[in-house]
């Protein structure tokens, strides 16, 4: 057996209360295996946690990590415009390889910002999956559906791939990886593949995730069209599973907040994304009250334009009050359960709190900064005033993915050099 050992933190505990002690994770295992003072020495490996916070590893639970290769691409345009003008272009570009640099691009910024597992819908998974093995997060991964402006046979053939992606990726790099069936949107798939193919991923035991309710222009077509809100559709159409978990529920009615509480289906809520968008204010605070199980995720670097959970703590916090018109909505206590054990749920993973017997997912932030002094509350510096910088180790499934600030699963130097050669190449086919 070998122990490491996390050795004088603070240690932010499931009930948000800090104490001062060591954790002892079983690496073989992947587990905590004690919290306590004094454990360092059933160890054969350390890592200092003096003057720092250790907390559960962040969940990014709505993710397109080889977006990053997209950051700073197209910027200060709506929703509509920025897919359809900009991004799907410029998708309609990208090799295997590129979203390869661009995925290792993103998965080394993620743990250099103290994230141990996320959600991510995208294409050529394979090499996503190659990337998220060797880089050691955990991961739900999906290929995401688009079935309009495609004719019959190229849209199905879409969805056929999410499903089969789905069925042989689950289980895949010891565990650390699993998989959803991942249509893009309610409006940009249509009801045909849908009907088709959902029972069929319900039948092979995977979630369903998709984009929901995210700007107004996805909400009045299928009102107009069906006479129902876009989240009845997607009850009718068999989406709304206590497993299943949309991105965004910005523009959502009572109607809808009411059945996404009933259905035990979870939001991931993307503060930035939204902002940048101008999609709109989600209502996180009623969402909250009405029961519903609400993550967090940064969406693609495109859209941010960074993939740090901790601006998205803070994102959240701020724009929940300013959504409810309350200073005390979204108080720093939910928003540290949406950064780690709330999001871990609603993508479906055990990871997000710090006890015996969970998933070893951690990281430590160094509390030596004027930005993080006095220590009133460390809860409040979490949601408030950490920033990705601060965060000093992160471990996940019990190996350690970066210590002292130094990543060790990926060669910093060469996926950066690999995603500019990337994304110099695309540009030059894409714009000429
Ligand atoms: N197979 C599809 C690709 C879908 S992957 C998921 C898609 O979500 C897009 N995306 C990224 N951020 C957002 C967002 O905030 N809302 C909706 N779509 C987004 C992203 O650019 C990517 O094209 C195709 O043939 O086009
Ligand atoms: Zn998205």
């Amino acid at each position: 057996m070998t122990m490491l050992a996390i050795t004088e933190g603070r240690i932010l505990r499931p009930d948000l209360s800090v104490t001062a002690a060591d954790v002892l994770i079983d690496r073989d295992s992947g587990e905590i295996s004690a919290i306590g003072p004094d454990l360092a020495g059933d160890a054969d490996e350390t890592l200092d946690a003096a003057n720092s916070l250790v907390t559960p590893g962040y969940v990014n639970g709505h993710c397109h990590v080889a977006m990053s290769l997209l950051r700073g691409y197209a910027d200060d345009k709506p929703l509509d415009a920025w897919l359809q003008e900009d991004i799907w272009p410029a998708e309609g570009a990208l090799t295997s390889d590129d979203v390869r640099a661009g995925a290792e691009l993103g998965l080394l910024e993620m743990i250099k910002s103290g994230i141990t597992a996320f959600a991510d819908m995208y294409f050529h998974i394979p090499d996503i999956a190659d990337a998220v093995e060797t880089a050691g997060l955990r991961a739900r991964l999906g290929h995401g559906i688009v079935t309009v402006g495609k004719d019959g046979d190229a849209a199905r053939e879409d969805a056929r791939t999410s499903l089969e992606i789905a069925r042989e990726f689950d289980g895949a790099a010891d565990g650390r990886i699993s998989t959803a069936f991942m249509p893009h949107s309610l409006t940009t798939v249509g009801s045909e593949y849908l009907d088709e193919f959902v029972p069929d991923a319900r039948a092979a035991g995977v979630p369903v995730h998709y984009h929901a309710n995210e700007t107004e222009d996805e909400v009045a077509p299928i009102v107009d069209e069906r006479g129902v809100r876009p989240l009845e559709y997607a009850a009718e159409m068999g989406m709304l599973e206590p497993e299943d978990f949309v991105a965004h529920a910005v523009h959502v009615d009572d109607t809808e907040i009411d059945l996404l509480a009933e259905a035990g289906t979870g939001v991931v809520h993307c503060p930035a994304s939204n902002m940048k968008l101008a999609s709109g204010m989600a209502p996180v605070q009623q969402l909250l009250e009405a029961g519903v199980t609400v993550g967090l995720g940064t969406d693609g670097a495109a859209s941010n334009n960074d993939l740090s959970m901790l601006d998205e703590a803070r994102d959240a916090a701020m724009l929940g009050k300013l959504a409810a018109d309350d200073a005390s909505a979204v108080p720093a206590e939910a928003v540290v359960d949406m950064l780690t054990g709330e999001s871990a749920a609603v993508i479906g993973l055990e990871s997000g709190r710090l006890e015996v017997g969970a998933p070893a997912d951690l990281a430590v932030i160094d509390l030596e900064q004027p930005h993080l002094t006095p220590p009133h509350d460390l809860v409040s510096h979490l949601t408030y005033a950490a920033a990705a910088a601060d965060v000093r180790h992160t471990v996940c499934d019990g190996r350690i993915l970066m210590r002292d600030r130094e990543v060790l699963t990926l060669d910093e130097a060469a996926v950066r050099e690999n995603a500019l050669e990337a994304a110099e190449a695309l540009s030059a086919r894409v714009d000429g």
